[in-house]
């Protein structure tokens, strides 16, 4: 311990991204080359970054979490309407400090809609705010990620020269999953969990937060570098929070990292975020694409293929909750030569 005191303080690279926006005109630019390169980087040595996203205004965030704080402020009843046998996907209840809703498919309209109608039945105004604000940022959202995406798969030089000239390619279909979090303040302000350390079970997140800080991630050490060193993640206003889940560090072959996360709470303030999970849709199966699997050159083929519900029903077994959440995927799907 303590034998790296004289480094500085590794920090989460940032990566500004707003100039991209709407259209990819800067791809073929090497403009484009050196955010592919750092894009890629980030996911591979951290498993996450900061990125800056200013098509979201402020103002937008601010009025979503003006809306966020209204959906908690409902009796629990109501909350509980929000039901989802698939766990996290809907409310979960209060588990000591955290709290958090779920809407599946949140960039449809008609999911927000639905949601909306069950928390504020009797008001119309309310809904339509709902809808109208969260929608918005719900799109843009959904931008953000197709421009991430692409960045990774031309980062791979896995853009088919056909594709060059359009936005279609993806790594797989997504569904994007919107989770609202609330974290009360712990009893006398003693810094206590909120959420215990875990990598994301989604493709990937997308998340931010209402300007108090709690998010922390690991830095990645390599094995018996000693105690799990965590640094504290503030994310600001017009940026997000990008985190690489499990099944994308199996898609890239292991060269990504899938980050291990928490949420530590101290002080008087309550926490609220939001989290944009990108869910592989029903029947997706999980596989490297060939490019990156190489045996010769040291990338042999980590991870069986496999269908991301047979996954997530793994990791919700009695077999897969009894695993720290990072060794769920390897005793789930790890090639017969590399368990
Ligand atoms: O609230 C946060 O910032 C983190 C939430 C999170 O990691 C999760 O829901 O998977
Ligand atoms: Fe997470």
């Amino acid at each position: 311990m303590g034998s790296y005191h004289h480094e500085p303080q590794k920090q989460l690279p940032t990566i500004d991204l707003s100039r991209i926006s709407p259209a990819p005109e800067l791809r073929g630019t090497e403009e484009w080359d050196v955010l592919c390169r750092k894009v890629r980087e980030a996911c591979e040595e951290y498993g996450c970054f900061e990125v800056v996203y200013e098509p979201i205004p402020v103002e937008l965030r601010a009025e979503t979490f003006s809306l966020i704080r209204r959906v908690f402020e409902l009796p629990a009843e109501t909350k509980a309407l929000n039901f989802n046998p698939k766990p996290y996907h809907g409310y979960t209840g209060v588990y000591n400090l955290y709290e958090s809703l779920g809407i599946e498919d949140a960039s449809n309209c008609d999911c927000l809609r639905d949601f909306a109608a069950l928390m504020w039945p009797q008001h119309n105004g309310h809904r339509q705010h709902f809808c109208k604000t969260v929608g918005t940022m719900m799109k843009q959202l959904e931008e953000l990620w197709r421009m991430v995406e692409m960045l990774i798969l031309d980062s791979y030089g896995l853009t088919k020269a056909t594709d060059e000239t359009t936005t279609s390619s993806s790594i797989m279909e997504c569904q994007t999953l919107l989770r609202i979090m609330q974290y009360t303040a712990p009893p006398m302000g003693k810094p206590m969990s909120g959420l215990p350390a875990h990598t994301d079970k989604p493709l990937c997140t997308f998340l931010c937060d209402d300007q108090v800080s709690a998010l922390q991630i690991q830095l990645n050490q390599p094995p018996g570098a000693g105690e799990e060193q965590f640094i504290s993640v503030p994310i600001n206003p017009t940026s997000f929070v990008f985190i690489v889940g499990d099944p994308l560090m199996a898609w890239s072959n292991g060269r990504m990292h899938a980050v291990k996360h928490r949420v530590l709470m101290s002080g008087t303030e309550a926490r609220y975020s939001l989290g944009a999970f990108q869910i592989p849709v029903e029947g997706t199966v999980i596989t490297a694409p060939e490019e990156l699997v190489d045996d010769i050159a040291g990338h042999p083929k980590l991870f069986k293929d496999f269908d991301y519900k047979d996954f997530i029903n793994f990791s919700r077994s009695k077999e897969g909750t009894d695993l720290p959440s990072h060794r769920m995927i390897h005793a789930f799907a790890a090639s017969a030569d590399h368990n």
